[in-house]
């Protein structure tokens, strides 16, 4: 008799403060957020980088309280998905596998084979699709597969993005009116969607379909909130010197003030759990950037987190998958007309755009630069005018 079981994916966070520098060590060791023309020099960037911006990363941890909430949210999700499920006669087991930390991908995937599921729901608790999230687990359990026979024979499925189910647009949706209805005057408070940026080069040169996922997705929550209210679309959490997506959130939010908006109500898009982006970035960067700029009326849309309606649609998106729906994760990730998502040999993805403008030559050197910039925000390489 076989067991269903579902794999929920997530990025992970830093429990505690020591646990920073080991975490963006992960990260930045992760080829789809960097990615070099020798994977040889991929640890020792990362260590560079790491080491260079942890006293920053860890003091925007230290202003949430220590440490990241995503497990303990990610957990409690689990838990209610579990319940909904069996609610429905289904007996799945969740387990969830983080990117950069603990409990990680490798762990869920020992705990699956311990277990003997034979039928896996692949579900990355990221909306939308890009190479830098989904993508880098996709990548990862492909690479866990190759090596191991036993998960091979799993029967799988795997969710590429779910951002338009009529569920998850009805939670965000009611969420959004709950927070508009806060507002003195509803109708005149303008909705800023606060999407995570990723750098351009991801959109136009390896294809990523995220830019479009994120636009499609706001039109939706739009038309299903169906209220009078202006909206705007801009990108946060960006990292390095090189062009993210823009609007940036920070210039957005002044062009607005500029106009002479008075009331924001911030939603996040990208991310179905509160973690250092909403409780730190938005919730006290970006609100003071926006009493600095003259908007005084500073509303901010909670995340998902366990929402009810949010965990139903979830339960029925793993039920259709464990059912049969979706693709293979070779299919997802070797599609034969989308080949230009997952180009094997391309290396210009993310922060080593810079290294075309160097032509290729890079060095330690470069990479020292690199780092310093990605810290600062500014640096030689900027005042030469080279990026
Ligand atoms: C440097 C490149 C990065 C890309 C590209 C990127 C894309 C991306 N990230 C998320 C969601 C999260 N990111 C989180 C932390 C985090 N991400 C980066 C860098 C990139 N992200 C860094 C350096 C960090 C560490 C925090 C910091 O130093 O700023 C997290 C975890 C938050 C937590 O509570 O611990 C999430 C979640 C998305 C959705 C995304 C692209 C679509
Ligand atoms: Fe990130
Ligand atoms: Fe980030």
């Amino acid at each position: 008799m076989g067991r269903d079981g579902v794999l929920l994916l997530n990025l992970g966070g830093p429990e505690k403060l020591e646990d920073v520098r080991p975490f963006l060590f992960n990260l930045f060791s992760d080829p789809e957020i960097i990615r070099l023309p020798s994977p040889i020099l991929q640890k020792p960037l990362a260590w560079l980088i790491s080491t260079l911006r942890a006293s920053k990363s860890q003091e925007g941890y230290k202003q949430i309280g220590g440490g990241s909430p995503l497990r303990q949210i990610t957990e409690d999700q689990a838990r209610a998905l579990e319940g909904k499920l069996r609610e429905r006669g289904r007996d799945a087991k969740i387990y969830i596998g983080m990117r950069y930390w603990y409990p990680f991908t490798e762990e869920a995937l020992d705990q699956i084979k311990r277990d003997g599921v034979d039928n896996l729901a692949i579900l990355p608790l990221y909306p939308q699709f890009s190479i830098s999230t989904s993508g880098s687990s996709f990548r990862l359990i492909e690479r866990l597969m190759e090596k191991d026979q036993t998960l091979q024979k799993i029967d799988h499925r795997v969710v590429q993005s779910w951002y338009d189910r009529p569920g998850y647009l009805r939670a965000m949706a009611d969420l959004i009116a709950t927070e508009l209805d806060r507002c003195e005057d509803p109708n005149s408070a303008h909705i800023f969607f606060s999407a995570h940026g990723v750098p351009v080069s991801y959109v136009t040169e390896a294809g990523d379909p995220y830019q479009q996922e994120i636009e499609d997705c706001v039109a939706r929550i739009i038309r299903t909130l169906n209220r009078p209210n202006q909206h705007t679309l801009a990108y946060q959490s960006r990292v390095g010197p090189i062009e993210w997506l823009q609007p940036y959130t920070d210039d957005a939010i002044k062009e607005l003030a500029a106009q002479g908006v008075k009331t924001l109500v911030v939603v996040p898009i990208s991310f179905v759990s509160e973690h250092i982006e909403t409780l730190e970035e938005i919730d006290m960067e970006y609100r003071e950037v926006a009493e600095e700029a003259g908007i005084h009326n500073f509303h901010r849309v909670p995340a998902l987190n366990v929402h009810p309606g949010f965990i139903e649609d979830l339960a029925n998106l793993a039920i259709e998958t464990l059912d049969g729906k979706g693709m293979t994760l070779a299919q997802t990730l070797h599609p034969p007309d989308k080949a230009k998502i997952y180009p094997q040999e391309r290396w210009e993805w993310g922060l080593t755009t810079a290294a075309e403008v160097w032509n290729g030559r890079l060095a330690m050197l470069g990479f020292l630069a690199l780092a310093l910039e990605l810290i600062s925000g500014r640096g030689p390489l900027h005042l030469a005018g080279l990026l």
